[in-house]
């Protein structure tokens, strides 16, 4: 039988081979054609609009085809498409040098797109045919691998064929026939495979993008997401794109172009790897900004350097720093977006990454030329400053912008200095934020549909933390208190009928307003941890999206009414209305008797209200075992504790603090 190996099966290693000899034979082209596009103009100008123009032709095929693609894949053969498309491939690659002309190169470039497009989408079709359903995310994983992993093949074999060119077939003709070769060589393989009928998705890229905005893209999570995605492609695309006329003013050649595209992706292979690996004690959320930021700031010498050798590490340091912010946006995403939004939430970040690595690919050369090559001077001292330097300042400024936008939109550390944070994680100690007022206890709220387990898991925690040594105080809204247990009644009685929406949100907020003043306050006052079942966010996902009055407004009365009194941590238990109601025996309350499609609109409300503060919430999914929801509270709620024996005491006794992680 088959040894598995790194791959799942043979038949798949075979599909493999051809991915990165396909995927080899992709990248070296585009390489290839810009070159020669350069080599057939003879200024800066002519040169880097031809260079656009080719990356243009080269991109637009994915754009307009690829969903079309996959469905004339999904009537046709699978090996023979493959077949033809790497034989036409090979047969434009060796037709550019033999015609010589840039009308026809620009035509070849959209035609061997066109053709990989098709390749690619009867490739992908093959591989559910060749791995066992269990090994399916594994083998997507190594599909990624061949056709990225061949990137910086492609750019060093370039440059060592370029090499070799100078001496024995000056100009890149060698370089299109060695892309050729690669082709020839994909459709060696080809032959050996055998290609089973699987149905073929290829999503389009508008699709994915709805998709996504309108199923997970309103978090400010999913926002800074993709704001980051989009400036790590600003900022790899500014480098590849302008490289062939870059380092013509450094005298690199086709050689040094094919080393900055390997260094390019050299350095965010690497990223990828270490992105989700660093600094583990910090927030992920603030690294996926600050990588970011860090590769703005990389791109300005990389605009400015005169220096080939010092283009190569800086171009392999922004490619490092995207490629950090590329693989931490994927761990968040595995992290901390639902599993089912999980491949929504990824496609959409995929697809808007790719759209503007597209238009920047394309954009970036063809601003270069429009901007032109100058030659500054002070005095002595003489400057050349091109369009590439420009554009790649440009490129800067617009990933900072991005970084410094995701920092801001996706910070779960608000109020705690990045400096100490960063110290914190840096030496191991992370960094404790001061209690704000000196004796204050700690205030924690339970949050929850109907049924969610609000009640008993506040009681299982109040339990914990007693035995561990700290003194709580539970209580619940409505009806705390004597004034409130009256309201209470008229609230959920379902003999109250005919109660405004307005006059049940002011009723629940005076209930709030006698709870804050005679039971939360005086408790944290003297340093209890109140636990409450519900608070202010009822008020805001019942009457705000549920009854539909406006959020802010209830807001505003609410902080009135509390004197501004917020939990320190909120839990929110989040369970469907389906699940949460049919947990109770007894008969519904005035508000339990909604109907579904009310609180349908409570739950929505509440992941609304945890999506804008993510710092102050902890999400559980309710429908958990009581075990695991309580196993996921405690270990929250461990984290957020003041320690109950005073620094000054430990030092003396050498006392632990109480509770331990076990
Ligand atoms: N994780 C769970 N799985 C199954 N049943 C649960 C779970 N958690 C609580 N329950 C049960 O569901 C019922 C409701 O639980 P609980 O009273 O704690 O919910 P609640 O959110 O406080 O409800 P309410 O909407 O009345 O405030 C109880 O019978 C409880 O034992
Ligand atoms: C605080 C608060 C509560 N409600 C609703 C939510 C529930 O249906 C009841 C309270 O019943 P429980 O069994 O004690 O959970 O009141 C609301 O609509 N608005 C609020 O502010």
């Amino acid at each position: 039988m088959n040894n598995p190996g790194v791959f799942p099966t043979r038949p798949f290693r075979r599909l493999w081979i051809a991915l990165s000899l396909s995927g080899l034979g992709d990248w070296l082209s585009l390489l290839a054609l810009t070159a020669f596009a350069w080599s057939l103009t003879d200024g800066y100008t002519s040169g880097a609009y031809a260079v656009g123009a080719v990356l243009v032709a080269k991109l637009l095929p994915v754009v307009v085809f690829g969903p079309l693609a996959g469905l004339l894949a999904e009537q046709l053969d699978r090996r023979w498409t493959m077949v033809v498309a790497d034989v036409l491939r090979a047969g434009l690659m060796i037709s550019v040098p033999l015609v010589g002309r840039l009308e026809w190169l620009f035509v070849a470039a959209f035609l061997v797109e066109f053709f990989t497009l098709f390749w690619r989408a009867a490739s992908e079709a093959m591989v559910p045919g060749t791995v066992p359903p269990k090994e399916s995310d594994r083998a997507r994983k190594l599909v990624l691998l061949a056709v990225y992993g061949a990137a910086p093949v492609a750019g060093l074999l370039f440059a060592g064929v370029a090499l070799i060119a100078r001496a024995v077939l000056p100009g890149p003709d060698l370089t299109l026939y060695a892309t050729a070769a690669v082709f020839l060589a994909c459709l060696a393989t080809v032959f050996s495979l055998r290609g089973e009928r699987h149905p073929v998705s290829v999503p389009s890229l508008t699709g994915q993008i709805l998709d996504g905005w309108k199923h997970v893209g309103g978090t400010p999570l999913v926002r800074g997401l993709i704001v980051g995605g989009i400036g790590a492609s600003i900022a790899c695309a500014s480098v590849i794109g302008v490289s062939r006329i870059y380092v013509d003013a450094l005298h690199g050649g086709d050689a040094g172009y094919g080393m900055v595209f390997a260094a390019v992706f050299v350095g965010l292979g690497f990223g990828l790897f270490l992105g989700p690996r660093m600094l583990p004690g910090f927030s992920r959320r603030r690294l996926f900004g600050l990588t970011l930021i860090f590769t703005s700031l990389v791109l300005v010498p990389t605009a400015l350097v005169h220096d080939l050798v010092a283009l190569f590490f800086l171009a392999a340091l922004v490619g490092l720093g995207a490629g950090a912010t590329v693989g931490g946006g994927h761990a968040l995403i595995d992290g901390e977006i639902r599993e089912e939004q999980r491949e929504r939430a990824s496609g959409y970040l995929q697809a808007m990454s790719r759209i503007a690595l597209i238009v920047v690919l394309g954009l970036a050369p063809l601003a270069a030329g429009a901007a032109g090559a100058h030659l500054l001077r002070t005095g002595d001292l003489a400057y050349r400053a091109d369009g590439t330097n420009g554009v790649l300042l440009v490129a800067a400024l617009l990933t900072l912008i991005t970084g410094l936008v995701s920092y801001r939109l996706m910070d779960d550390r608000r109020g705690i200095p990045l400096r100490r944070d960063l110290s914190g994680a840096l030496t191991g100690v992370p960094y404790v934020p001061p209690v704000p007022k000196k004796d204050r206890g700690l205030f924690i709220a339970f949050e929850g549909g109907e049924g969610a387990g609000k009640t008993t898991q506040a009681r299982l925690l109040a339990i914990w933390l007693r035995d561990n040594g700290f003194d709580v105080v539970t209580t619940r809204e409505p009806g705390a208190t004597k004034v409130g247990m009256r309201l209470r009644a008229i609230l959920l009685d379902r003999e109250t009928t005919a109660l405004s929406s307005r006059a049940e949100s002011l009723l629940y907020a005076a209930d709030r307003a006698q709870h804050v003043d005679t039971v939360i306050l005086p408790a944290l006052e003297s340093g209890a941890i109140v636990i409450t079942d519900r608070y202010i966010d009822s008020s805001l996902a019942y009457q705000g999206f549920g009854r539909g009055i406006s959020v802010a407004e209830l807001l505003a009365v609410n902080e009135w009414a509390t004197s501004e009194v917020r939990p320190d941590l909120t839990v929110l238990l989040d369970v469907p209305p389906s699940v949460g109601l049919n947990r109770f025996a007894s008969p519904a309350d005035r508000i339990e008797s909604e109907p579904e499609d009310f609180h349908d609109r409570v739950r929505r409300g509440f992941r609304a209200l945890a999506d804008a503060e993510p710092h102050r919430y902890l999400v559980v999914d309710a429908a958990q075992a009581q075990s695991e929801i309580t196993r996921q509270i405690q270990e929250k709620v461990l984290s957020i504790l003041p320690d109950p024996v005073p620094a000054s005491t430990e030092d003396i006794t050498s006392t632990f603090p109480v509770i331990t992680d076990a």
